[in-house]
């Protein structure tokens, strides 16, 4: 896993962008995505969640999410608001080759949801999740296993803690936070897909 982040204050606050490229062996971009997006999965994997509410199903592939996170020591407890989609994507560089799939989370608002009302102060975050399969067939012919395929995942990130935090906290956490997060969500995957026909 290679990390990338630019260190960058909004009003004194640490809202460092960080890029995150992964590449898994043994599963396919559409699975990553079917299994970030589906809410059905998420206390599964997303240990930091203290309670997860679809607000509303705007269609099949884009759901509005509120979610509470449990405290990191100093700072306060923290929720999130987010409309989340997913689509597939053309290949462009390979019109033969398998589609591209992104899950992408935005901060939104809700009327009935306002920000900071309770204990939590809201944060903001834009997500890209990007992912492309690879596939290398097997030399002789012989039929597609999950040892030919592997993806390569893109997580992009921006976050805004929403209330001041120390930035050497902040920081401190997403170094430790993100590589446990997306290491535990992509293992998830593996485990959820290993004796399933895989999904391109
Ligand atoms: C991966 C990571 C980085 C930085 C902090 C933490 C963390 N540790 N303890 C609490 C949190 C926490 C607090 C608030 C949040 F909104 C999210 C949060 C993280 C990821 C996403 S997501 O959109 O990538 C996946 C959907 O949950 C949404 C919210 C996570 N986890």
């Amino acid at each position: 896993m290679r990390m990338y982040r630019r260190e960058e204050e909004v009003d004194g606050m640490a809202v460092d962008p960080l890029k995150a490229v992964h590449t898994v062996p043994g599963i396919t971009g559409h699975e990553v995505c079917h299994y970030f997006f589906g809410p059905q999965y998420r206390y599964d994997w997303e240990t930091t969640l203290e309670q997860m509410t679809v607000l509303e199903t705007v269609s099949d592939d884009t759901l509005v999410f509120l979610q509470t996170h449990k405290r990191i020591w100093p700072a306060s407890q923290r929720d999130v608001l987010f409309w989340s989609h997913m689509r597939k994507l053309p290949n462009e560089n390979d019109r033969d080759g398998p589609d591209l799939w992104t899950v992408v989370n935005n901060s939104t608002t809700h009327l009935d949801y306002p920000p900071n009302v309770g204990k939590c102060v809201r944060i903001y975050l834009k997500v890209c999740l990007l992912c492309q399969t690879r596939v290398d067939p097997p030399k002789d012919g012989a039929p597609l296993t999950r040892d030919n395929i592997s993806c390569k995942i893109t997580y992009c990130s921006v976050v805004n803690p929403g209330g001041w935090a120390p930035a050497s906290v902040l920081r401190a956490v997403y170094k430790r936070e993100y590589p446990k997060f997306l290491k535990r969500f992509t293992a998830y995957v593996v485990n959820q897909t290993k004796n399933k026909p895989i999904m391109f």
